[in-house]
């Protein structure tokens, strides 16, 4: 298969294992990252070979991009609706299925996709794996007017929550703030550690400026974790995850 040969064998393992799971007439969110775009070629790749009919939402505008650009049919997400599955990478997976994503810049639009579908299946190699969240800085989105008050209100909820004085760092491309899809910056939380999540997600998700964080919580239902002999190991949140997958009867439900 084209790029095979850069490829790296975990991600084109656990990439293939989630693509083996779409079926004729899915509705599919498309995620981001590098082994997001693994997946999308090896989905382009089954669709061309079996001519499988499918409709998809993008998650970023590199990902709507490069899916067009092997022909898959990729639509907005209120033209589909709800979803019948998301394949998307993270950057840190813990045991409870608990996700820190947003390292490439593009959580927001990744999380509207992921509420929006019946299956979040996520995609990563080993590296990923981690016994808590945290080591990993957690990108947050923000939007741009009082940017440094927003700076100062993320910091003083990381005091309240003793998780000491952490880096709050305004994401650059090059020498100018990156700036997302939609138009904001992203700041990146150095907290090493996140003891308690739902808490941290909780303080947050109230503070005015912020858009977004990269939190994916209670979200990602079946975890592929590929390995670099090419085999994967699955991490499900409910054991019977998978069947329910491959039980799949169609259409989801309509909006
Ligand atoms: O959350 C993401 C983008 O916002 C990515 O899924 C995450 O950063 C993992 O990327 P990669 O597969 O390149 O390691």
């Amino acid at each position: 298969m084209a790029h095979e040969s850069q490829t790296d064998p975990a991600k084109l393992a656990a990439a293939r294992a989630a693509v083996a799971l779409v079926q004729n007439g899915m509705k599919l969110g498309l995620g981001t990252g590098s082994t997001a775009s693994i997946m999308v070629r090896e989905l382009a790749a089954r669709v061309r070979a079996e001519g499988l009919s499918l409709r998809c939402a993008a998650t970023s505008r590199a990902t709507c991009e490069l899916a067009e650009s092997l022909g898959l049919s990729v639509e907005s997400l209120d033209e589909i609706g709800w979803l019948d599955m998301t394949i998307d990478g993270a950057d840190e997976v813990d045991p409870d299925l608990h996700l820190i994503k947003g390292g490439g810049g593009a959580h927001l639009r990744e999380k509207i996709v992921a509420a929006a579908s019946r299956r979040m299946v996520v995609i990563a190699d080993p590296g990923k794996v981690v016994e808590q969240l945290g080591a990993f800085p957690l990108p947050v989105e923000v939007v741009r007017f009082g940017f440094e008050i927003t700076r100062a209100l993320i910091r003083r909820a990381l005091q309240d929550l003793d998780l000491g004085d952490c880096d709050v760092l305004h994401r650059l491309r090059g020498s100018d703030p990156w700036v997302t899809d939609e138009g904001n910056w992203i700041v990146d939380l150095h907290l090493g550690c996140i003891p308690d999540p739902v808490a941290l997600a909780r303080s947050l998700a109230v503070i005015p400026g912020v858009v977004e964080h990269g939190l994916f919580l209670g979200m990602c239902h079946l975890a592929i974790i590929g390995k670099p002999d090419g085999t994967v190991v699955r991490l499900d949140r409910n054991a019977d995850v998978d069947a329910d997958m491959l039980a799949h009867e169609g259409d989801a439900h309509e909006l």
